[in-house]
This record gives structure tokens, sequence and C-alpha cells, in this order.
């Protein structure tokens, strides 16, 4: 296949990245040898892509089960996975199968919960469909679901055995989709790869656009960034030399994911995150470890492609509530990831709460 690239994750559970289009003949390969059962994990939109890929596995002779799960974060509930246990025990699913996710980022974190799980771990195999899913879900082996309490709460760190990332789903994704997932890609320029915040600044519409050369490069170079990341610290214990190692990855995510809690999950991801890495930008500033510029960057490179940087819904009250279960908190200390300049990721540990009210303040309309 000529516009086929792959990308190599290293460390104990080596597994590739491939991004190309018409990729499901690289499917069986991933699987491995001796797979016998194969669950493929979809939601509800993507039932017709879904089925394809069974009927496909199933023609060359697995034994392969459809699992439909609800669109969004509401695959993110115990109700669903328990509902894919009960699919797998029915089944006889050993230890030697394996399941695909074929999704975005909600059906790969619940579907690798799933297989991070049954058995205590089987293999899975990644299929993102949307850009979030494929330039930061389907890889690192975070897997996540919500309670009650909160975003991600319950997770397991489970490797895939491989992840495809065909380029032909994302032209049936909704604009505002392709938007959010952006919002990781710019993550990546500000913590680690800059040349990704000017290709975006540059080419603001082919970065939001399907199909593109602009989009692809976009692609692969945020996952050499979260390969990068994730291959020096998988789990998350951290970095070398003042680097905060994977916690980098969740830049803009503390605030984010509370605006996400307070409002009830109906927020996309990314436009969360983009208001939480505006508002840790003007934390930064305001703690005098960021430059007006680069903090003022932010709004500007993430309005260009429309996503917001102002939030005007739940109190700060509220989300002050939520940040508290961030897994980056130690015991009662919030902890931010903050830049000290582009591609310079740090920790902010315990601001002092009148900083944080101000930065809030600046976002706030
Ligand atoms: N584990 C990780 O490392 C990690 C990283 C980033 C985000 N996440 C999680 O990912 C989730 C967000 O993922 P997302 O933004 O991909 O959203 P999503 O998975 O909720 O998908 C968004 C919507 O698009 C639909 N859809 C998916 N692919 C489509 C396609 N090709 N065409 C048309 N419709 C399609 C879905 O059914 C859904 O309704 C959040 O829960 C977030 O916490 C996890
Ligand atoms: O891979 C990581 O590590 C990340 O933090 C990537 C984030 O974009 C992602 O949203 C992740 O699910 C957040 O993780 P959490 O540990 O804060 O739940
Ligand atoms: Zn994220």
């Amino acid at each position: 296949m000529s516009d086929l690239s792959t990308l190599h994750v290293g460390g104990a559970a080596p597994y590739d990245v491939k991004v190309g289009t018409g990729l499901l003949g690289e499917l069986p390969a991933m699987l491995g040898a001796g797979v016998q059962r194969v669950a493929v994990i979809h939601p509800r939109a993507l039932a017709a892509t879904g089925e394809a890929i069974r009927e496909d596995l199933a023609q060359q002779g697995y034994d392969a089960h459809g699992i439909e799960i609800p669109d969004g974060e509401e695959a993110k509930l115990a109700p669903v996975a328990s509902f894919c246990w009960q699919v797998l025990g029915q089944t006889g699913f050993t230890r030697s199968d394996a399941v695909v996710t074929v999704g975005g980022g909600s059906t790969t974190d619940m579907g690798g919960f799933v297989a991070a799980t049954w058995l205590r771990g089987v293999r899975v195999v990644h299929m993102p469909t949307t850009l979030l899913g494929m330039v930061d879900a389907a890889v690192g082996g975070k897997t996540g679901m919500n309670t009650t309490e909160g975003k991600n709460l319950v997770g397991a760190f489970h490797e895939p055995a491989g992840v495809l990332c065909d380029l032909a789903t994302l032209e049936t994704l909704p604009r505002n989709e392709l938007v959010s997932g952006l919002a990781e890609v710019i993550k990546c320029g500000f913590i680690a790869d800059p040349l990704i915040l000017d290709l975006v600044e540059q080419y603001p519409e082919a970065a939001t656009t399907a199909g593109t050369d602009v989009l692809r490069e976009l692609i692969e170079r945020s996952l050499a960034v979260k390969i990068g990341v994730v291959v020096d610290d998988l789990k998350e214990t951290g970095g070398a030399a003042g680097h905060p190692g994977r916690e980098a990855l969740n830049y803009g995510h503390t605030l984010g994911h509370a605006i996400e809690r307070v409002e009830r999950y109906k927020f996309r991801h990314g436009a969360a995150v983009a208001i939480g890495m505006t508002f840790v930008a003007e934390l930064a500033r305001l703690a005098g470890r960021l430059d007006e510029a680069t903090a003022e960057r932010h709004r500007s490179i993430l309005d260009r492609v429309g996503l917001p940087t102002t939030y005007g819904g739940g109190s700060w009250g509220q989300l002050h509530e939520a940040m508290k279960v961030d897994k980056k908190t130690r015991g009662d200390q919030l902890r931010f990831v903050v830049l000290e300049g582009l591609a310079k990721p740090a920790v902010l540990q315990g601001p002092d709460p009148a900083l944080l009210t101000a930065a809030f303040a600046e976002i706030s309309r």
C-alpha cells in the first residue's frame, strides 16, 4: 500500500501504529496467530462499519461477534462494561481470543478497559475512527471509565497489540468532532513539537479538513509526540530530569475534565481541553512561569480553528471541587501541567488560590 506509514511503539510490549487508507487487510497480522474468537466493539453510529469488519473477519475463518455500545461518553459507564463482559462470557472468550475496537476515544477507552479486565487481560487492536482517537486515545494503553464522581476515575493501563488509523474513516466525521480532535494535536504542539503550531497557524483550513496532506502530517507528528512520551513513562510515574513524563499529555486536562463533568459530558472533550489549556497558560503567566506572547498564542491558535478559549458555564466553586479528583492531585494539593516556554512542560503544585481565581477570571465570560 503506497500511502502506508508505520510508527513503532517500543517498550516491554512493543506494537505498531499504522496510518493510511484501506487498512482492513492489516488486521489479521495485528491480531496475531492463535486467535479464534474476535469481539468487534463499536458505537451505534458505526454499526455498518463494525458489521463490515465483523463480516470480513468471519469470512477469514474467525468466530467474530459484534458488540454495539452507546455513542460518546454514554459508553464509558459501568453497565456498558458489564454488558460487554456478559457477551464475552456467553461466547466463551478465552485468553487467546481478541477484542477489536472501532470508533472514537470513548470506544477505545471502553473497549480497551473491557480487554484489560476480561480474564485479567486479552489482546486488543484499536481501529480509531476520529482524529482524537488516532492521535491520542488509541495509543499508549490508557483506558478509562467515568463514575458519578468524575471523569476516567476507573481504568487500567493496557497496551494494544496494534493500532490501525484508517484516514478514510475521517471523511464521515462531523466537522465539530474533527475540530475537537485538533485540540489534542495543538496540545502536542505546545508540549513538545512547535512545528505543529506553525502548520495549524499557516493552514487552518487544511488542518480542519479530512484528506489533506496537512492533516496527515499533523496526525503523524502528534503520534510521534504521544509515542515518545508513553515509551519513556508508560504508567505515569514521572519523567527524567524535571520533565513531567506522561503527565505532560494531561496539559489542559485538569480544568478540561472538570468542565466535562460539570457540563454532564455534553461538552466535547477537545473543546473542554482547549479552554483548559487557555486557563493553564494564564495560570503559568500569572505565576511568572510563562511569557505573555506564548500565553496569548494559545488563544489565537485555538480561536483560528474554532475551538473555545472562554467559559461561561459552571461556577468556579463547582469546577474547583471537580478538579480535586484529578489523578495528578496529591492529598489536598492540586497539580497542574504548565509550560515554561514552548515544548517546556513542567508541574505547578499547590498554586495560591488567588492565582487560580485570577486565571479563571481571564477565561470567564
Ligand atoms: N485513553 C486516552 O489516552 C485518551 C486520550 C484522549 C481522549 N480520550 C477520551 O476519548 C473520548 C473522546 O473521544 P472522541 O473525541 O473520539 O469522541 P467519541 O468517541 O465520543 O466520538 C464522537 C462521536 O463521533 C462518532 N463517530 C466516531 N467515529 C466516527 C466517524 N468516522 N464518522 C462519524 N461519526 C463517528 C461517535 O459515535 C460519537 O458519537 C473522551 O472520553 C476522552 O476522555 C482518551
Ligand atoms: O495519554 C495520556 O496520558 C493523556 O493524558 C492523554 C489525554 O489526552 C487523555 O484525555 C487521557 O484520557 C486523560 O487521562 P487521565 O489520566 O487524566 O484520565
Ligand atoms: Zn485528552
